[in-house]
């Protein structure tokens, strides 16, 4: 992630919003998918809720473009269910479900005008011309593309290809938007403007969207709630905040942002030693002592300033190696009582100058204890 574009994470995650006292919009219970032996989909849970931004969020070959497939109908799954506006749809072809989607790859038809792309899904339904008309003009508004009806596809930009592509997903007025990656093959600036455009459309539309990326970054910025996968299973869900600052899995803690881990044993009630450091931790409640476990924490959580004596998790660390990032430097940080302990901490550029920050310097810093997660399966 790049400087800037993780300051604006910091200002642009959203809090989810959603009713969750509602009957979901979509229920899906104990949906498994195998491609032969291989099992892709491992009896998946989800509710969501009408009006939402989802978006499916984990590494490569998760799961999540397969679970977004048997959501449309495209693919559909070995077992389980899916309930869509209180309608089981678990057997129903795509045709039968109501949603529009959006691919990686544009997908446009070559051979047909912006217009008559837009209107596609409206000629199918013999809509009359003046209303499919009337509908096109309104689409084409509402991504940007006013002036662009009569152009074909091969003469647009790949962003303005993916608006038009959104535009067609939305001509039929569906209560489900499906995007599949539909920023991955586009550059960053074009990737980073578009994906606010989607997701302010989304919230004056309303339309319950579930977005798939791998990006986090992506993930963080633009949905109510996300749904982080791993091996065809569900992590967490939660949304972007819960999941960047309370997330319960090593896995999702790993995945999504950046986290140091070290292997600790618990010394006592809200205690735990790494090395010959002893650290108290505002999260260790369900562990005993004796317990090995394994602390994680973020590099931006490590303090530098306003340190006193009462400071607590305070202690002496050599600045390793730095790297200039853009509006942060990472630096490596060796604990003056642990040598072979490095502990990554973000500091930003004006820490950097304030504080006159240099490689080789030894400096106190301290973890704040309600920064510290505690997991389970630490290696002592
Ligand atoms: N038609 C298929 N036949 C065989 N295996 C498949 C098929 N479709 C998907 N898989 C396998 O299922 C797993 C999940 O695939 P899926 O496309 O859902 O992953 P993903 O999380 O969307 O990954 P990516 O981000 O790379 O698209 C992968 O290991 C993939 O190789």
């Amino acid at each position: 992630m790049t400087g800037r574009a993780r300051s604006q994470l910091r200002v642009q995650m959203k809090v989810g919003k959603m009713s969750t006292n509602t009957a979901p919009f979509i229920s899906i219970r104990k949906l498994a998918k195998s491609f032969g032996a291989f099992q892709a989909l491992r009896s998946i849970d989800l509710d969501i809720h009408r009006g939402e931004f989802v978006c499916f969020l984990g590494p490569s070959g998760c799961g999540k473009t397969t679970l977004l497939r048997a959501i449309a109908g495209l693919d559909p799954q070995d077992s389980g269910s899916i309930l869509m506006g209180g309608r089981d749809v678990s057997r129903a072809s795509p045709a039968e479900r109501d949603f529009g989607i959006v691919f990686q790859s544009y997908a446009l038809f070559p051979n047909l005008t912006v217009a008559d792309n837009v209107g596609y899904g409206l000629v199918n339904r013999r809509r009359p011309s003046a209303e499919i008309n009337r509908r096109v003009d309104e689409l084409l508004a509402l991504v940007g593309l006013p002036e662009q009806s009569k152009k074909y596809p091969i003469q647009l930009s790949g962003g303005q290809q993916q608006r038009v592509a959104l535009a067609r997903a939305l001509a039929t007025a569906p209560e489900l938007l499906l995007l599949d990656e539909p920023l991955s093959a586009l550059d960053a600036k074009v990737r980073i403007r578009l994906r606010d455009e989607m997701r302010s459309l989304q919230q004056r539309l309303g339309v319950t969207t579930i977005m798939v990326t791998h990006d986090q970054e992506e993930a963080l910025a633009m949905a109510d709630r996300i749904v982080v996968m791993s091996n065809g299973a569900v992590e967490q869900v939660g949304t972007p905040e819960e999941i960047y600052r309370h997330p319960g899995t090593p896995f999702v803690a790993d995945f999504v942002g950046h986290m140091t881990f070290l292997d600790a044993v618990v010394t006592g009630p809200g205690q735990v030693r790494v090395g010959e450091l002893d650290l108290l931790v505002a999260n260790a409640a369900p562990f005993s002592v004796g317990t090995p476990v394994r602390l994680a924490m973020r590099p931006e959580e490590v303090r530098t300033r306003s340190i006193t004596a009462e400071t607590p998790n305070r202690f002496d660390a050599t600045i390793g190696d730095l790297s200039f990032l853009g509006s942060y430097c990472r630096a490596h940080l060796e604990p003056t009582h642990s040598r072979s302990t490095r502990i990554a901490a973000d500091f930003s550029t004006n820490a950097m100058r304030d504080l006159g920050i240099q490689p080789g310097q030894v400096r106190t810093v301290a973890f704040p204890p309600e920064a510290l997660h505690v997991f389970a399966g630490g290696s002592r």
